[in-house]
């Protein structure tokens, strides 16, 4: 059994309004995505561009529907911007969570990726980072999450993901051995792995020590594929359904919660799955979301 005090469960705001594609969900305002939020069950959120940008509004906001914030998507650039450069943007981000009482920063390294670009096929065209880059990024992840932890009591998860330079199995291997544990910690994405072709049950179980933050995500296995065979890029792919919640995908959940739960996964779980809310209604999802966890879980 998870631990209920322990193991929260979260949605993300990006299945109201997708922030990568902005005219998904244009019309749908921040009060209906978070009080959705709440009706269907949540009490953890991430940040979305809609989210008032004062810690006390936003704190007001979501304290009227027993919301909190408990992860924040951050863009490191380590291997292509200056180190003092990439701190300044981190270091206010983690104030702003810090007033937020987040526990948790996630990071992705975004120099050269190809995740938001709408004219690159996203299976292929991903950069390969030489070994001087791999230094330079594991060194300063590893300076990045000591000032989270050191100075905000925050934890610096990281997040793999499709198109960017920490994508494939191997790579987060590499990253991960090259880290310091008492820094820099896994944010697991189910969705992620399962669309770069590895199996997320065997990612789970390698590095559930180091899982801090988890994004549940389910695919639809037919539209990545046609992604694939049509070259389509990652957004052409999110627009087409790519993702969905977990339960109605591909992907087997039962054994990946039992790796967490047997491993006294303590933290959020958070149903992060960006589609079209015009075909895929928000609340419906987060509803159908929420009865899965519960089945599945008990939580
Ligand atoms: O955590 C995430 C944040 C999104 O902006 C991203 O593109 C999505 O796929 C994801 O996993
Ligand atoms: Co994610």
């Amino acid at each position: 059994m998870f631990n209920k005090e322990k193991v929260k469960l979260g949605i993300a705001p990006i299945a109201w309004t997708n922030d990568d594609l902005p005219d998904l969900g244009k019309e749908n305002t921040f009060e209906q995505c978070v009080s959705e939020m709440a009706l269907a069950g949540f009490t953890g959120s991430e940040v979305g561009n809609k989210y008032p940008k004062d810690p006390e509004v936003l704190k007001k906001a979501l304290e009227l529907r027993g919301i909190e914030i408990c992860n924040q998507w951050f863009s490191s650039f380590l291997i292509t911007k200056p180190f003092e450069e990439v701190e300044k943007d981190f270091r206010a981000q983690l104030s702003f969570l810090k007033a937020m009482g987040a526990k948790v920063i996630g990071a992705s390294e975004q120099s050269h990726s190809v995740q938001g670009m709408t004219d690159t096929p996203i299976f292929g065209h991903k950069y390969v980072m030489n070994d001087e880059e791999w230094e330079i990024f594991c060194t300063g992840m590893n300076k990045l999450g000591e000032i989270a932890k050191e100075e905000y009591g925050i934890s610096l998860t990281f997040h793999h993901h499709m198109g960017t330079v920490v994508q494939d199995p191997d790579e987060v291997e590499r990253m991960m051995a090259n880290t310091d544990p008492e820094y820099v910690s896994l944010l697991f994405d189910t969705g992620h792995f399962t669309y770069c072709g590895a199996d997320p049950l065997e990612m789970v179980k390698t590095y559930v020590d180091r899982i801090k933050h988890v994004h549940l995500k389910d695919i639809r296995p037919e539209i990545v594929e046609k992604v694939k065979a049509e070259n389509l890029s990652f957004l052409d792919g999110v627009r087409m359904g790519a993702f969905t919640v977990p339960g109605d995908g591909c992907i087997d959940f039962d054994p990946i919660f039992k790796v967490l739960e047997d491993a006294g996964y303590e933290g959020y779980m958070l149903v992060e799955a960006e589609q079209d809310p015009a075909k895929a209604n928000p609340l419906e999802y987060a509803l159908k979301a929420r009865k899965f966890i519960a089945e599945k879980t008990g939580l």
